[in-house]
């Protein structure tokens, strides 16, 4: 890898500034705009732009450890430098460059070591007390997992194509994958594209969706002809993968309350051409109220602090404190009492959640079924980023008929 374009540069460092420096502002979305902005980039230049502007992201801690300063507007170029030099990236002096003093970077960077285990992995103080407190020592082998970069992972859209068709289809748009074993839907690409771009995509073949998260769909175990409620749908990755399931008999009814979510999902449902899906917004609780006792499947995809996906989204380890997942436990624990009066007697019921932290999985069920002695759990499982894919967790629960 070689940062040689100035051009290439200057939009790694407008965009770190608007992903740490403004509101609401999230990396994906961040880069998104940057690539589509620069159709002139060529796909290496689109590579490097991408793996520097995330790894930096990744890595802002340590950086700013080796630039001696925290990261501010007006110092950027000084941790893009401490970044090409600590991963010894070739890059040509750049004027904006000029003045930033690459001897202290060099001195740090000699010494071999960091001084705290926050500044090694790259997270806030707080992060690593609460993963060390929750976790205990495997916090730092996931934290080393975390800290790597995804793999693509397509779900095959089985209302469309198989996987062996699939594979062959991507294969002609210069795109290579393989199946994965245990995940029957689920291809890797052998290396980063941008397969949105393919007319794969555009037929609505696949969707682009975690290994970990394929699970979730496949546990619910729902059949066709049933009812389901996806209680926090979202833009519908875990609802598409129901829909798929359930070879579009039966219905889904997919709820968030956000409309722009639900708009998204409808989107993607439009291109896999799943027809069983409706979307409710929810308003109040009256939306929930007229759903008891509806489903005999629901699936409560909850909202929680992500830390399972930081491969995915390192931003987010910036963007979120302590307060943040205490809030977010609240708000799964009242999902969970409130939404799981949806499911019929007798029926299943998944909690799942792309977080590592027992307070926001395990520990939020205990608490459930302590309350709700007509429940019981079947199982639970829950999938670490050391194993390769995003972390998550998932228990399926049943309502005792
Ligand atoms: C983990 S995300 C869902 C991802 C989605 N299931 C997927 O597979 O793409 C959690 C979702 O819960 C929604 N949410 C947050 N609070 C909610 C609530 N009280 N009721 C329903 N949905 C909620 C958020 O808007 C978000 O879309």
């Amino acid at each position: 890898m070689e940062l040689i374009h100035r051009n290439l540069l200057i939009g790694i460092h407008d965009s770190l500034q608007e992903t740490f420096f403004e509101d609401r502002k999230y990396a994906d979305k961040v880069i998104e705009r940057l690539l589509k902005s620069h159709r002139k980039w060529g796909s290496e230049d689109r590579k490097v732009v991408s793996e520097i502007f995330y790894n930096i992201i990744r890595w802002k801690k340590r950086l700013e450890y080796y630039m001696g300063e925290g990261v501010k507007p007006n110092n950027i170029y000084k941790l893009i430098l401490a970044y090409l030099i600590w991963s010894k990236t070739h890059y040509k002096k750049f004027e904006e460059f000029d003045g930033i003093k690459v001897a202290d970077i060099l001195t740090k960077l000699k010494k071999g070591t960091v001084p705290t285990k926050s500044i090694e992995y790259s997270i806030p103080d707080w992060l690593a007390d609460t993963l060390e407190k929750e976790l205990g020592k495997s916090w730092e082998k996931e934290m080393l997992a975390l800290n790597e970069q995804a793999p693509t992972v397509l779900r095959t859209n089985t209302l469309k194509t198989t996987p062996r068709e699939l594979i062959a289809d991507l294969r002609d748009e210069n795109v290579e994958s393989f199946t994965v074993k245990n995940y029957p839907d689920a291809l890797q690409l052998e290396e980063k594209k941008n397969v949105f771009l393919t007319t794969a995509f555009k037929d609505g073949l696949f969707e682009v969706q975690d290994a970990s998260s394929q699970k979730i769909g496949e546990l619910l175990d729902v059949k066709e002809g049933m009812r389901v409620v996806d209680a926090c749908a979202g833009a519908g990755g875990k609802t598409l993968h129901l829909a798929a399931l359930m070879k579009n008999k039966g219905k889904i009814i997919a709820l968030d309350i956000y409309e722009w979510k639900l708009a998204e999902l409808k989107r993607r449902a439009k291109r896999a051409g799943a027809h069983n899906i409706e979307t409710r917004l929810i308003t109040d609780n009256k939306v929930i109220k007229r759903l008891h006792e509806k489903a005999d499947r629901l699936l409560i995809d909850a909202p929680c602090s992500g830390l399972g996906v930081l491969k995915r989204n390192p931003d987010s380890k910036w963007k979120i404190d302590q307060d943040f997942i205490d809030r977010i436990k609240g708000e799964q624990q009242q999902i969970l009492q409130d939404y799981s009066k949806i499911l019929k007697k007798g029926g299943q019921m998944i909690y799942a959640t792309c977080s590592i932290l027992p307070s926001e999985n395990n520990e939020q069920v205990r608490i459930f079924l302590e309350k709700n002695p007509d429940f019981s759990l079947i199982k639970d499982e829950k999938i670490m980023p050391s194993e390769g894919y995003d972390g998550f967790y998932m228990a399926l629960i049943k309502r005792n008929a």
